[in-house]
């Protein structure tokens, strides 16, 4: 009795389901939006008006609608929807998902935070739902992410909402067992993925098939069609059919006909729903920027962490070495927070461990900007700090917009260097509302003089010390951007103090003399961030800094704390004196053997200026006869101790020829008492190997300098070498 009632409960939501798409089609198509149509700009439902078929011909209205439950999607996702906690909608779902739930191609462009993921996961299962598609018709829809752990996220979410349909979806990315993979991929009918392992299925898992993709959607789209991608994209792409929907989106979107070319899009909807807004960066997000120079980079770090130990931290940096040397360093000097590193080189695993750690405690995470898109910190982060410029505006859009994201608040600060000030005229160009402070540098706290320390006492951390200054310098070589960017201007020898190296590494790739001679000295910049960078002397122990952790925090970056008093004290400082003295104080770890001499004023002059300087006020340096007869001194004094240095040289080889004598004599004894034992041996073979078995030596401690080469043969006397010479000469003729 049980099984055809199951058959017949089977047949009936079959048919139910039949008739549920055949209703959503007529609906969609009955309340299309036009074409290019932002159906933002239509007024909002009403809440209680009917949803979906009013009567035989006539359906709801979904293009203006505001909620999930409003809109032409089956019952599986409202339910998925409502499970998951989301009921009304973001503008950029408003106004792309009537377009997209047609069928459309979308080119969506909204802030950070503003929920595009649903704009693309809703119309992706409905596709698929709509076309009953199921185990057997395969691959049907490919979801792109730049990174694997935004690739993560996206297949929680599609989890989470996706969980009352039947599709089976599979997550590609580096990291997982490739092997695992290969034996499901040909199962799945959504694939979320990172460009590169999706590539690698298409080029070695047998009968790995898309050619029956419906959707194809790119998160990040414009990170994805760049060129870091570009080779694997434009590979998938050929393997890809020409007849599917193309969704892409980002915070900072591609126009590029060239791209949309690449992708062959079909008349995109291009969605930007906050092109009249004034800020390009959600409006919760106060954002703030710095003026530090590039060796009280770490300082300020430091200071900040140390005054914001209760918030949730996230520090980009620009190398994955600069992250591993600071999150090591930093751990060492205990700030009183956890601090987590998260960067490429890392395994997959740990890489995820990180990031739910981060999300889960308080905790300042140091990363690359591997992080730095698409990432949702569930329970929000404070503050990011950016302690190296992004590359351009996109890159500082995205970073800022891990806070701030849906409803909440966040705070975001970027450390600026005196050479980069022209990143802020484009952040403003491009309607970022950054405001330049002044830190208050007051209660600033040095780091280098412990930093130094460490690398003393920790030998590994010197090697990360130096890859770090040497990354740091080659990443911003590298950068294209040559108004921002200027390696030249950075004052390199300070920098390499700053992280406590003993000396400034080598740097192959560049002109020193071209940086030196370019190095800025303006002091004008250092008035805003004066110098305070005392060598602190290392504590025995371990607990460097036991007691400034139990100092008042201070929050550094906030205006209310910088009085006009500390302003007007910074403003009247002598600006060319901070510069020298702090430079005296760096110079602590110069090479031995640079002398520095500096004039009245504490100027630095070079040797050949103060030469010159020194010949026009003191005659006697330039009188000839004095020259010579000083060259005549000094000649005579090298000679002196060239013949010390020659007697102890000679002292020393006699020493050594003694040793060896009486190593040989040694030796030689061992051999007549063997050769004593040994009954066999014939008298003239012995007197052989006697002369066989004297050594020869080169004696270079001549008192003349020449080399002698003296066979040594005194252990025999002359009458016993003619003695043997006689017999060996009897017993040739005998
Ligand atoms: N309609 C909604 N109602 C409530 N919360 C939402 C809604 N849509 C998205 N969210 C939440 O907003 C947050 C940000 O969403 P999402 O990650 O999709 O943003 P995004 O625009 O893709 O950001 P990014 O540009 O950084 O990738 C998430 O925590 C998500 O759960």
């Amino acid at each position: 009795m049980k099984k055809p009632k199951s058959k017949q409960l089977r047949l009936q939501s079959r048919s139910t389901e039949v008739q549920q798409i055949e209703l959503l089609e007529k609906w969609i198509e009955f309340g299309k939006p036009e074409s290019g149509s932002n159906p933002l700009s239509l007024p909002p439902l009403p809440a209680k008006s009917p949803i979906g078929r009013i009567d035989e011909n006539t359906y709801s209205q979904y293009a203006g609608c505001t909620k999930f439950q409003q809109l032409p999607i089956s019952k599986n996702l409202k339910d998925g929807l409502r499970q998951s906690g989301y009921k009304n909608m973001t503008n950029i779902q408003r106004a792309s998902l009537p377009h997209a739930l047609c069928g459309r191609d979308i080119l969506g462009a909204a802030k950070t935070g503003s929920g595009k993921t649903l704009a693309f996961i809703i119309p992706v299962l409905e596709k698929l739902y709509k076309a009953r598609w199921g185990l057997e018709d395969g691959v049907g829809s490919i979801i792109m992410s730049p990174t694997r752990e935004l690739a993560d996220q996206l297949f929680g979410v599609l989890k989470s909402v996706g969980k009352h349909h039947g599709f089976s979806a599979g997550l590609l990315i580096g990291g997982h067992e490739y092997d695992e993979e290969k034996d499901h991929v040909n199962r799945m009918n959504i694939l979320i993925c990172t460009p590169g392992r999706l590539l690698k299925h298409m080029d070695t898992t047998p009968n790995f098939d898309c050619s029956q993709l419906q959707v194809l959607v790119l998160d990040e789209a414009d990170r994805i069609l760049d060129a870091g991608f570009k080779k694997e994209v434009n590979a998938i792409i050929s393997q890809l059919p020409k007849h599917r929907q193309t969704l892409l989106f980002s915070a900072t979107q591609t126009k590029s006909v060239k791209d949309l070319a690449r992708l062959s899009l079909k008349d995109p909807e291009y969605i930007a729903v906050d092109e009249e807004s004034i800020a390009a960066t959600p409006n919760r997000l106060q954002q703030k920027a710095i003026l530090v120079p590039l060796d009280q980079k770490l300082d300020m770090l430091w200071s900040f962490i140390k005054a914001h130990i209760n918030s949730r931290i996230l520090v980009f940096l620009s190398s994955c070495k600069q992250v591993r040397f600071v999150y090591e360093a930093f751990k060492k000097l205990r700030p009183g927070i956890p601090l987590k590193c998260l960067h490429g080189r890392m395994k997959q695993v740990k890489r995820m461990f990180i990031l739910q750690q981060f999300v889960e405690q308080r905790s300042v995470l140091f990363s690359t900007d591997v992080s730095s898109r698409g990432l949702d910190f569930n329970k929000g982060v404070d503050w990011v700090v950016q302690v190296d410029c992004p590359e351009d505006v996109a890159s500082y859009i995205h970073r800022v917009g891990r806070t701030a994201r849906y409803d909440s608040i966040g705070r975001s600060v970027l450390f600026l260097l005196p050479s980069e000030m022209k990143m802020l005229e484009r952040l403003q160009e491009k309607k970022i509302p950054v405001q330049f402070d002044k830190p208050n540098t007051k209660r600033l706290q040095s780091v280098s003089g412990l930093l130094a320390a460490l690398l003393a006492k920790y030998t590994d951390l010197q090697p990360l010390a130096e890859r770090s200054f040497k990354t740091y310098l080659k990443s911003i070589y590298k950068q294209k951007d040559k108004e921002i960017f200027d390696v030249t201007k950075l004052p390199i020898d300070e920098f390499s103090a700053s992280l406590g190296l003993p000396m400034t590494p080598q740097l192959r790739y560049l002109n020193r003399k071209n940086i030196d001679k370019n190095t800025p000295e303006e002091p004008v910049l250092v008035t805003q961030v004066p110098a305070k960078r005392d060598l602190i002397r290392p504590k025995p122990d371990n607990n460097l800094l036991e007691e400034s952790e139990d100092e008042e925090t201070l929050d550094l970056l906030h205006s209310k704390e910088i009085t006009d008093e500390a302003i007007a004290t910074d403003n009247t400082l002598n600006t060319t004196r901070v510069l020298k003295k702090k430079k005296l104080k760096i110079n602590v770890h110069r090479p031995v053997g640079i002398r520095v001499v500096f004039d009245e004023e504490g100027n630095t002059l070079a040797p050949l200026a103060r030469l010159a300087d020194l010949g026009t006020t003191n005659s006697s340096l330039l009188d000839k006869s004095k020259v010579m007869e000083r060259f005549a001194e000094l000649r005579e004094e090298m000679k002196t101790r060239d013949q010390e240095d020659k007697l102890v040289d000679r002292k020393r080889r006699k020493e050594k020829r003694i040793k060896e004598k009486e190593k040989y004599k040694r030796a030689r004894n061992e051999e007549e008492e063997e050769d004593d034992d040994d009954d066999d041996f014939s008298g003239s073979d012995k007197d052989l190997k006697k002369v066989k078995g004297s050594k020869v030596y080169f004696d270079s401690d001549d008192s003349d300098g020449e080399n002698k080469v003296a066979l040594k043969t005194d252990e025999i006397s002359l009458a016993e070498q003619e003695e043997i010479a006689l017999k060996l000469l009897s017993s040739m003729h005998s």
